[in-house]
């Protein structure tokens, strides 16, 4: 399996002091973090785009930005977060006309290429592109909002997700996001995630540090069984 990364969602950061959030979340012990993009349209809300992408690197964010696209069509978006400094870009299959061909557009531009499943998506969109992929997200919530429930049948294919990785050989990231807390972490990671996508649970706590701290303790005895 791939090293542990906690990815706090900045959809729960304070807008209004962006750079600061991330800033600060990074230096609490975050790894990566996680870009949610809403199009009102393919999702119920309206959030950031590439221009915000860009100003965090500008702004002297070099950590990998994971950018989750949730846009319907998805290829314009994806040239774009490519010139704006993304690592990752994960799009919805349904959401695009051409699977094989916006996953090659994300290579082509030399970033990390992935698929995002919510709730409902089956796994099968997979069958034909582990070859090219190297993320696969599931959504444990409905996606279009934070501080949502997790939908607790996400650990069953999250462990079909894992069952997928495993048999391919790939190095293949799982990430998890919607609802993940310090108190159901622990199951989440032995079901199989590597990658922990966290909004509410870091964003809405008074020291940063504390909660990924908490997380990180919670992973690690889910690895030591
Ligand atoms: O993609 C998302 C919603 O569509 C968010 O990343 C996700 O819900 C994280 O928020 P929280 O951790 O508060 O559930």
């Amino acid at each position: 399996m791939l090293p542990d990364l906690i990815a706090p969602s900045i959809l729960s950061a304070d807008f209004a002091r962006l750079g600061e959030e991330v800033d600060n979340v990074l230096a609490a012990g975050a790894d990566i973090v996680h870009f949610d993009v809403m199009d009102n349209h393919y999702v119920p809300n309206l959030t950031i785009g590439p221009m915000v992408c860009e100003a965090l690197r500008k702004h002297g964010v070099t950590a990998p930005i994971d950018a989750h696209l949730m846009v319907k069509p998805v290829d314009d978006l994806i040239r774009m977060f490519i010139d704006a400094g993304a690592t990752y870009i994960t799009f919805h299959p349904e959401a695009s006309e051409h699977i094989d061909r916006s996953l090659q557009l994300i290579k082509d531009g030399g970033c990390q290429a992935g698929l995002v499943f919510n709730p409902a998506t089956p796994l099968h969109y997979l069958d034909h592109v582990m070859d090219r992929i190297d993320m696969i997200l599931l959504m444990s919530v409905n996606p279009g909002f934070g501080g949502q429930k997790f939908i607790p049948g996400t650990l069953d294919k999250l462990r079909e997700a894992r069952q997928r990785i495993d048999a391919s050989g790939k190095a293949i990231r799982l990430e998890i996001d919607g609802g993940v807390k310090v108190d159901n972490i622990r199951e989440i990671a032995a079901a199989g995630a590597d990658t922990f996508v966290a909004g509410s649970a870091i964003f809405n706590t008074e020291d940063y540090r504390t909660t990924i701290d908490a997380m990180r303790e919670q992973i690690n005895l889910a690895r030591s069984v």
